[in-house]
């Protein structure tokens, strides 16, 4: 790490691992450091990060686990020589919706926190009302989405007031669930935080405010009106489903204020810190925002830029002046810019299926590794949507080893169909394991690019630039099949940022502190800074002409095979093979 000048903390508290980046004012990354929960903490027994409980379609994983990693991953920067007393500003991400319970005790033992010992050895299990935290793949909650989409009148009036229809994985429905599975310890709980806040909070040493942009993950916050939604409330907080105005009260208490400016200060850091490994006094905490909205903020991006995120979910964000909500997608509060929103559609079925195909694949060849060698060879070897030529048919293909959030499918499954393009008449088919590489990528693209097309020029309806972002952004035979069905008439690129998301707040951070005014919009700061040599790499042309419109031509026998499988008019296959 060089030698002097401030740096700023950006941390990402993801499904599979913690990750933290520093960067100078000049937005020069100077340090990097992660660790995996599965590989780096292995006594909790989680596999990717989490607990599953299939029995009851659950999804969690353990708190005590993240504060361990971020005793653990301090540790490691103290290890490498990093020097806590140039950080001025921390903020961080954290994966969206989950949440996590604080005790009555919480905020005493927070903020009395003794620099001889441990993160954990203080917080776990004194702090906390319950010792997990739902995932955001949970998929337990479904009598609860409904009761949310039918308290306003129906998906639509959701996703007008909130940003989003009712989702299993919104932390709306999982504290209705919690209050009604778990009366006791949501009455013992005095404070309910978004993992993003939770994460703050470890850092400001009392509860921290949840986030303008993470908040929309909540089915709970209005969006049109800026305020919690009270009749949003009333329903998570009792659980009868009748209303009952001490118990909203309560719900309002445990949730506390929102925090309007993504870049406040809100207050030095806990003397935890500076005592124990260094930090100034008067380093600045800002708000954490959602791992998504973070992403946004990891360069300054133009209102026709697409991010694909190929992490464990796999997402498509865009930043928009529009508010056009529809439960077909998500629209968030953009993280740092009043005016401004971010689109989202976030695919549970993403890396991890994409592994499953890979994993079939290789066994089929004798190959016992995870290498991706021969699913990109198969993935690009093979022609536009498995056509042999003109007239043969396409295949399309819907990949959920996972019940999948785009579209809303409960039960797991794989399904294939051949789709006539002149006609759209379409089949269910079987095909060898192979084809089934460039059938998954083309699918996830082909759902992204169809849903946002409202969010794009309709002169113009494909993205400017497509940035990829996440583990799978150095796989360029996923490029090139994004960039096939996408386009980007710039071409697509990789951010070569190591974890954006952390990047992402890593900058907001700075740009909280460095600001001139409160006035100063990040993207102008960040703007004037950023130079995207070393930080941007072109991996592909996007828009190659006469491919681009083949996509098009399949657009509607996509969507009837995904209506099929959506209404269950098809049994998918329980397995690939
Ligand atoms: N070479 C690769 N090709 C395709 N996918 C990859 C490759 N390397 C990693 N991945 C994917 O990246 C995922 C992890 O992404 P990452 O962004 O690090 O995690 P998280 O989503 O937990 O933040 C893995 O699930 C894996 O599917
Ligand atoms: O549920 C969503 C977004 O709505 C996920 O994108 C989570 O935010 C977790 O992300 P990763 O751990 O895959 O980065």
């Amino acid at each position: 790490m060089a030698a002097s000048g401030p740096v700023y903390l950006g941390l990402d508290l993801s499904t599979q691992q913690l990750k933290v980046l520093a960067v100078k004012s000049n937005l020069e990354t100077v340090f990097e450091e992660a660790v995996s929960f599965d590989d780096d903490l292995p006594s909790y027994g989680v596999r990717k990060g989490v607990f599953v409980n299939d029995k009851d379609d659950e999804v969690y994983a353990p708190v005590a686990m993240w504060i361990e990693a971020l005793d653990l991953i301090l540790q490691r920067m103290k290890t490498r020589g990093f020097d806590f007393s140039r950080v001025k500003g921390i903020s961080g991400a954290g994966q969206q919706h989950g949440s996590v319970y604080w005790s009555q005790r919480a905020e005493t033992v927070l903020s009395n926190l003794s620099s001889e010992k441990t993160l954990l050895e203080q917080l776990s299990p004194a702090a906390f009302s319950w010792k997990f935290s739902p995932n955001w793949q949970d998929h337990s909650t479904s009598s609860q989405v409904a009761a949310f989409d039918a308290c306003v009148g129906g998906d639509d009036l959701l996703a007008k007031a909130t940003g989003s229809g009712g989702h299993h994985r919104f932390t709306g429905p999982q504290i209705l669930r919690f209050v009604q599975l778990h009366p006791e310890e949501y009455s013992a709980t005095s404070r309910i935080s978004l993992v993003s806040s939770f994460l703050a909070s470890l850092f400001l040493g009392k509860i921290a405010p949840i986030d303008i942009s993470d908040v929309c993950g909540m089915n709970l916050f209005n969006i049109e009106t800026e305020t919690w939604d009270d009749r949003l409330i009333s329903l998570a907080a009792t659980a009868s489903g009748s209303p009952n105005p001490k118990a909203t009260k309560a719900l309002y208490e445990k949730l506390g204020e929102v925090e309007p400016d993504g870049g406040k200060n809100l207050g030095p850091i806990s003397s935890y810190f500076v005592e124990k490994w260094g930090f100034p006094s008067d380093c600045a905490i800002i708000p954490s925002t959602g791992d998504n909205p973070s992403t946004i903020l990891a360069l300054p991006l133009h209102p026709q830029d697409a991010i694909v995120s190929l992490g464990t979910s796999t997402t498509i964000l865009m930043s928009t002046e529009k508010y056009y909500p529809s439960p077909a997608y998500h629209m968030f509060n953009h993280p740092t810019t009043p005016g401004l929103y971010m689109f989202m559609l976030c695919y549970k079925n993403g890396g991890l299926a994409r592994e499953e195909i890979r994993d079939a694949i290789n066994k089929a060849s004798g190959v016992e590794d995870h290498s991706w060698a021969l699913f990109n060879k198969a993935a690009t070897e093979t022609s536009v949507l498995g056509k042999a030529d003109e007239n043969s048919k396409a295949k399309v293909g819907f990949y959920f080893p996972l019940p999948e959030i785009v579209p809303n499918v409960h039960s797991p499954g794989f399904y294939r169909f051949e789709v006539d393009t002149k006609s759209n008449e379409i089949e269910s088919a079987a095909w060898d394991i192979t084809a089934d590489a460039r059938a998954i990528v083309e699918s996830q693209a082909l759902s992204m690019r169809i849903r946002s097309a409202p969010l794009l020029d309709p002169k113009n309806p494909q993205p400017r630039r497509v940035y990829l972002v996440g583990g799978g952004s150095k796989n360029k035979a996923l490029a090139k099949v994004l960039a096939d069905v996408l386009g980007g008439y710039e071409g697509v690129y990789k951010l070569d940022v190591g974890n954006a998301c952390a990047l992402g707040a890593a900058y907001k951070a700075l740009w909280a502190v460095e600001r001139s005014s409160p006035d100063e919009q990040f993207e102008d700061l960040i703007g004037k800074r950023w130079n995207e040599e070393g930080k941007v790499e072109k991996v592909m042309d996007g828009y190659t002409k006469g491919v681009w419109e083949k996509y098009g031509e399949i657009a509607q026998g996509y969507s009837d095979a995904e209506g099929r499988v959506v209404k269950g008019d098809v049994k998918g296959d329980t397995s690939l093979i």
